[in-house]
C-alpha cells in the first residue's frame, strides 16, 4: 500500500498557531506544515484586514504547494489604542513576542482598567489550489493587564486577561484555551469544510 497524499497544508510560520491548529484539527484531516515541503516564499501581508491578509496567504501558499491551504490571520486589536496593534500585531516592535507586549504594557502605563478593553481576532482562511476560497472569523474579548503572566501560548498571551476569571490566556492549557479563544471560535465555523476535503476522493 503507498503513502495516502496529504490533504491539508497549515499555510503559517508562527509555531504557536500550528501547535493549536494541529491539536483543533485533531486526526479528523490529514495535515502537512511549510516546515515538510520545500521552500515557498512568504506572502506579503499589506491587507488592511485580517480577511483579507488570511485569503492572501491561503491562496499563495495553495498555488505554489498545489494543496488545499489554511491560512491564519489574527492579532490584538485594543480599544485605548484605536485598535492598534491590529492587522500590525506580528510587527508591532522588532524582536520577539516578549519585545512585543513590553511595548503594548508601556503604551498603556497610566491606562485605568475600565479603559484597557481589547479583543482577539482571528479569520481562517482555506483556499483550494484553483483559487476558491472560504473565510471564517472568530474573536475573544478581555483586557491588557499589568504585568506578564502565565506559561503556555504565544504571541501576546501572557498580558491578556480574560474578562471572567481574571487569568491571562497564557494561563489556560491549549484545550482550555481553544474553547474560547478567537482562533478555537473560527475554526469550529470552519470545520465542516475540512471534513468535506478530507472526505473528497
Ligand atoms: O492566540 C494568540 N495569542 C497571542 N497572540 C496572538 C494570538 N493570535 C495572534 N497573535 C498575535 C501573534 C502575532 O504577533 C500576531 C499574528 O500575526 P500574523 O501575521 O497573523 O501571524 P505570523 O506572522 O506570526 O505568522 P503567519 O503570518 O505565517 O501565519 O498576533
Ligand atoms: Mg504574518
Amino acid at each position: 500500500m503507498s503513502t495516502p497524499s496529504p490533504k491539508l497544508l497549515f499555510a503559517t510560520t508562527n509555531k504557536g498557531k500550528l501547535r493549536e491548529l494541529r491539536q483543533l484539527v485533531g486526526d479528523s484531516v490529514e495535515v502537512v506544515s511549510l516546515a515538510d515541503l520545500p521552500p515557498v516564499p512568504e506572502p506579503e501581508e499589506d491587507g488592511d484586514t485580517f480577511e483579507a491578509n488570511a485569503v492572501k496567504k491561503a491562496v499563495e501558499y495553495a498555488r505554489a504547494t498545489g494543496l488545499p491551504a489554511l491560512a491564519d490571520d489574527s492579532g490584538l486589536c485594543v480599544d485605548a489604542l484605536d485598535g492598534q496593534p491590529g492587522v500590525l500585531s506580528a510587527r508591532y516592535a522588532p524582536g520577539d513576542d516578549k519585545a512585543r507586549y513590553e511595548k503594548l504594557l508601556s503604551e498603556l502605563s497610566g491606562v485605568p482598567d475600565e479603559k484597557r478593553t481589547a479583543s482577539f481576532r482571528c479569520a481562517l482562511a482555506l483556499a483550494w489550489p484553483d483559487g476558491r476560497t472560504h473565510v471564517e472569523e472568530g474573536r475573544c474579548e478581555g483586557r491588557i493587564g499589568y504585568a506578564p503572566k502565565g506559561e503556555h501560548g504565544f504571541g501576546y498571551d501572557p498580558v491578556f486577561i480574560l474578562l471572567d476569571s481574571g487569568r491571562s490566556l497564557a494561563e489556560l492549557t491549549a484545550e482550555e484555551k481553544s474553547a474560547i479563544s478567537h482562533r478555537g471560535a473560527a475554526f469550529r465555523k470552519m470545520k465542516p469544510k475540512l471534513l468535506s476535503l478530507a472526505a473528497r476522493p
